[in-house]
């Protein structure tokens, strides 16, 4: 099969996180499956172009900004398919189903209209990432004002967060795993452990964040439910890929406090290298939450900090 089907798809969220499935109407392969809504990219479209048609065509919803999120490969018997995701943040008018298609709100994490095209099991999992990685940052602060910030940061809603203290030693460091882990559950964050998966079993951590050595080392993806991984080319990036790991963390974007002079990537650059991945990459390195709005424009997930994510 030499054949890819260019096909444009839209998450559209709403701020409270919601976002929207259609089912795929009778007459199409796989009718009766959910979906994101979108479809075919014509000739000479590009895929921007193709998802703004698709969504006034089926939905009869203006799209007022969208960014470039994943792109996914997948197989069917009919065709091989190339999905460009992108998310839509805002538009205009209600989405209706203009070709009949029923529609569904559904939380990311709690989908429950069933079944879904094969392709989109691993993009709800994507999904289901924050848009925050906030990285621990107790060396500097202190443990005790570090846990006080932690708190503060959880009820402010933080979800993902990644225990990278390379200055403790291990005793404390596994206490200090064992309490994040344990606050950050009691608010539905998860917590994935820098470089070491033994501890992040240990101390019952949703997974672990591998560093760029051991991502290139690793002949398979550790058997853990959430993995990451450190990236700061597109050779390990790909790596990523190969892995089936869940997400990336591409540094530095920014000139950064903790690596000054070190060649950031900027903007561009970080665009450069996360077009057409189909896991969802975060931008590490100089950013801050106000940042946010230009890394989506630049194909990120989201952001990763360090010092940002426990200012007061
Ligand atoms: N729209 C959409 N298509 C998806 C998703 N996941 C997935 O595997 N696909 C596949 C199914 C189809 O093979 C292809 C989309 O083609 P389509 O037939 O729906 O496109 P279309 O709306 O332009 O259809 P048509 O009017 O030309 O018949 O992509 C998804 O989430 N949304």
């Amino acid at each position: 099969m030499t054949n890819v089907l260019e096909v444009a798809a839209a998450v559209m969220q709403r701020s409270d996180g919601e976002f929207l499935l259609a089912e795929r109407p009778v007459g199409k392969p796989y009718a009766g499956w959910w979906e994101f809504p979108g479809g075919k990219i014509e000739a000479g479209e590009s895929p921007y172009h193709a998802l703004v048609r698709e969504l006034h065509e089926e939905l009869g919803i203006d799209v007022d900004v969208a960014h470039p999120w994943l792109t996914r490969v997948y197989t069917y018997p009919h065709a091989k398919v190339r999905l460009h995701f992108f998310r839509v943040v805002s538009w205009h008018g209600e989405p209706h189903g203009k070709e009949n298609q029923r529609l569904s709100w559904q939380y990311p994490g709690a989908v429950n209209v069933t079944p879904l095209l094969p392709a989109n099991g691993p993009v709800l999992r994507s999904l289901n990432l924050p848009p925050v990685c906030a990285i621990t940052h107790a060396a500097e602060l202190g443990v005790e004002p570090f846990m006080e910030r932690l708190q503060a940061a959880l009820q402010q809603g933080v979800k993902l967060i990644q225990v990278r203290e390379k200055a403790m030693d291990a005793a404390t460091l596994r206490a200090f795993s064992a309490e994040v882990v344990r606050q950050a559950h009691a608010y539905g964050a998860r917590v994935v452990i820098n470089s070491d998966t033994a501890l992040a079993r240990e101390v019952g951590a949703d997974g672990v964040q591998l560093n760029s050595a051991q991502l290139m080392a690793l002949a398979a993806r550790p058997e853990v439910e959430l993995v990451g991984a450190s990236c700061h080319d597109r050779q390990e990036l790909e790596r990523v890929v190969e892995l089936e790991l869940d997400f990336a963390l591409l540094s530095p974007v920014l000139p950064t406090q903790s690596h000054p002079g070190a060649p950031a990537l900027g903007w561009e650059g970080f665009a450069r290298l996360v077009r057409d991945l189909p896991m969802p990459v975060y931008a590490l390195g100089g950013v801050s939450r106000a940042d946010m709005d230009e890394a989506w424009q630049h194909g990120a997930h989201g952001i990763a900090m360090l010092r940002g994510a426990w200012q007061a």
